[in-house]
């Protein structure tokens, strides 16, 4: 019987050959988001593969993306269980990494109400001003008087991680001032568990690898998150012993005493986690590749700073208040998440059950890709679509299917809001506050580089001088 249906089912088509056990393995060549938009070419907007002994389905349309996340939400909402969800989501745990259930729609609840709403975002606002202001101050020592060369990437993750941490634990962690023992011990930390979460792990298709543990890397895992989980656990601590805190663990240790099988230590920890994975370098990147776009485009840089300098004046800084009327550096942003989507294949998802995608049968346990970069580039959808061009939201805001940077559905980025509020302060920042120039007559290399979020591969260095405002806020603490 499982012979024949098996034999009735029509899949997506697949490229050949697949290799006895590799499967597909062997033509996956980075970046992935762009193997896969070739082999869509030829095959088609759905298409399959198998890595191993699982098959995957990448689809690269939004007519499909819709389908996905719409008819077939429910369904599509479970997470492959990767080797890292066990160790990095404490067992499978945390928000990103859950499997779809109860289980995941309570965590999801709370966090939306208790960490991402506006109303806890709101909180919080006078740390993100404060590491803007900082970020300007740092960019204005070198460069108030004439045009200084800048690098911008280490800055702009100083900037991310300190506006986490401080949301989560109320200190800053990352940058030359922080240079205490437990900032150090930290950024060692962190360095490792980045490293460790991108490894292209064959244990995740190959259980042998798993059983044998191949090139150590389980050992890998779970030495890193012993130390880890000791540093989260002694900051839980902390915040437990003194209560005059006003942050986020503060927050969620105040709702564990009414309700402690919800706000459990590793749930905390769960969500500290997820947001220094997800909520960091997504933000920094999407940045970097804004600048780089602008810089290429330095007429569109002069308008957001009309528009900017129209809505501000000439005295004060931008703030978050002021955001919604920037509706030109809004479409910058959306123009930046569509050519440069910081998660091109967004989170992988897998299926709990059978289901049909554009016709096609999609078994019960298979891994679904969305090639959000393939998606934002389809030229059926997008005029002139590798083309930098912010004015084509002027027709109207565009969104999901056809702009999918944080996913749609169930499992759709719960950080957006944090996410605009921060790349959106600080680009508005950055134009506001100084004059831009490439480092010579080149455009700004655009290639993309390797990450688990999609970087430049090579860090934007650029020129900037400090513009009138910034003097004015600066000048007394030259
Ligand atoms: C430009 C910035 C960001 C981008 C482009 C981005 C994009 C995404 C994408 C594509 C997904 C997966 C959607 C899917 O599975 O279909 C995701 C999931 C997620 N993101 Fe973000 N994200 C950003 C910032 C943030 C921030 C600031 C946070 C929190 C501090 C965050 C937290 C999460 C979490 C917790 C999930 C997992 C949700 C779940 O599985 O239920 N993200 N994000």
């Amino acid at each position: 019987f499982k012979f024949s249906t098996k034999r009735k089912r029509k899949l997506p088509p697949s490229p050949k050959p697949a290799l006895p056990i590799l499967g597909h393995l062997h033509l996956l060549k980075p970046p992935q988001h762009r193997t896969y938009h070739q082999l869509s070419q030829k095959l088609g907007p759905i298409f399959s593969l198998r890595f191993g002994n699982r098959l995957a389905v990448v689809v690269s349309s939004s007519t499909l993306v819709e389908e996905c996340f719409t008819k077939n939400d429910v369904v599509l909402a479970n997470r492959p269980r990767f080797v890292v969800g066990k160790y990095i989501g404490y067992n499978f745990t945390t928000l990103s990494a859950a499997p779809y259930g109860d289980y995941w729609r309570n965590l999801r609840r709370l966090a939306t109400i208790e960490v991402f709403s506006s109303a806890r975002l709101n909180i919080f606002t006078s740390i993100r001003h404060d590491e803007v202001r900082r970020l300007l101050q740092k960019l204005y020592k070198s460069t108030h008087n004439e045009f200084g060369r800048v690098e911008l990437r280490n800055l702009l993750s100083e900037l991310t991680f300190n506006n986490i941490m401080r949301m989560v634990g109320g200190k800053r962690y990352f940058g030359e001032e922080e240079d205490d023992e437990t900032g150090k011990q930290f950024r060692a930390i962190i360095k490792e568990v980045f490293q460790v979460a991108g490894i292209a792990n064959p244990g995740n298709f190959f259980p042998f690898f798993r059983w044998i543990d191949y090139q150590g890397y389980e050992k890998k895992f779970v030495s890193i998150m012993e130390k880890m989980d000791a540093f989260l656990q002694g900051m839980i601590d902390e915040h437990r012993r003194d209560k005059n805190n006003d942050t986020m663990i503060d927050h969620l240790l105040s709702l564990q005493e009414s309700q402690p099988e919800y706000y459990t230590d590793t749930v905390i920890k769960g969500i500290i986690i997820v947001m220094l994975l997800a909520g960091t370098d997504t933000s920094a990147v999407t940045i970097e590749w804004a600048m780089s776009a602008l810089l290429n485009h330095p007429e569109k840089l002069e308008k957001a700073r009309a528009e900017i300098d129209n809505v501000i004046g000439k005295d004060g800084l931008v703030d978050e208040s002021n955001l919604s009327q920037l509706t030109y550096l809004h479409h910058i942003i959306s123009e930046t998440l569509r050519l440069f989507p910081a998660t091109p294949l967004l989170v992988p998802h897998e299926s709990s059950d059978d289901c049909k995608i554009g016709g096609y049968d999609i078994p019960k346990g298979t891994m679904l890709l969305v090639n959000a970069w393939a998606v934002h580039r389809d030229p059926i959808v997008w005029d002139d679509p590798t083309s930098f061009k912010p004015e084509r939201f002027e027709m109207g805001e565009v969104g999901p299917p056809k702009l999918v940077p944080f996913g749609m559905g169930r499992r759709s980025c719960p950080g957006m809001g944090l996410a605009h509020r921060v790349v959106g302060l600080t680009l508005a920042s950055l134009i506001q506050g100084f004059d831009w120039k490439r480092v010579d007559e080149a455009l700004v290399d655009l290639t993309e580089g390797k990450g688990i979020s999609m970087p430049k591969a090579i860090p934007l260095e650029a020129k900037c001088r400090a513009r009138e405002v910034l003097n004015k806020v600066f000048i007394e603490a030259i």
